[in-house]
């Protein structure tokens, strides 16, 4: 239901007011969910483990880690109906050059296609500040050609804007 949506999406933004500010990046927060029994696996915000982590990745990490496996073998532990709330849409590109959250996403899905985030809810979409559109419309489409729905939570939009970009001159 919409208002279930809402809750988590707050409880995202509740995470992104913990990032320290920067202003190479956006304060976001992120809350990975098993949309079978409706219940949180993990939750993260910008910078919150050490290599200047994004949120969505900071989810990743810790859902990893409680099962020993690296993050980028978190396929193999993932519930076959996980979906990330974040407050802002998963980055394409970043200008540190670290993998972006949405190929991050994408490997989340098991090599027989298979469980993985199978959704992505998003707060607002990624203000054109440190890359362009054009670059943000590619990773929206590489999630919607891996059949991975990015569907938008409004309501929020100002406050996590607000959020994401304390500290910015
Ligand atoms: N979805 C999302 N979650 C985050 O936790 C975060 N920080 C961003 N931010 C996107 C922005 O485009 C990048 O922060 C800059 O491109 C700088 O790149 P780094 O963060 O230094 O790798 N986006
Ligand atoms: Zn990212």
């Amino acid at each position: 239901t919409s208002n279930n949506h809402l809750a988590y999406m707050q409880l995202a933004l509740a995470q992104a007011k913990q990032s320290p500010p920067k202003d190479s990046n956006f304060r976001v927060g992120a809350v990975l969910v098993d949309a079978e029994s409706n219940t949180i696996l993990t939750t993260g915000y910008t910078l919150e483990l050490p290599g200047n982590t994004h949120a969505e990745q900071v989810c990743l990490i810790k859902y990893a880690k409680a099962h020993d496996v690296p993050e980028e073998r978190v396929s193999e532990v993932l519930p076959t109906n996980t979906v990330i709330y974040t407050t802002i849409e998963p980055c394409a590109k970043r200008l540190s050059g670290k993998l972006p959250c949405v190929e991050r996403i994408l490997r989340t899905r098991k090599v027989d296609g298979e469980g993985g985030i199978r959704k992505v809810y998003v707060g607002m979409k990624e203000p054109e500040k440190f890359i362009k559109e054009g670059e943000l419309k590619s990773g929206r489409m590489k999630l919607e050609d891996a059949g991975i729905e990015c569907v938008a939570v409004p309501g929020l939009e100002s406050e996590i804007m607000d959020v994401a970009t304390t500290g910015h001159q």
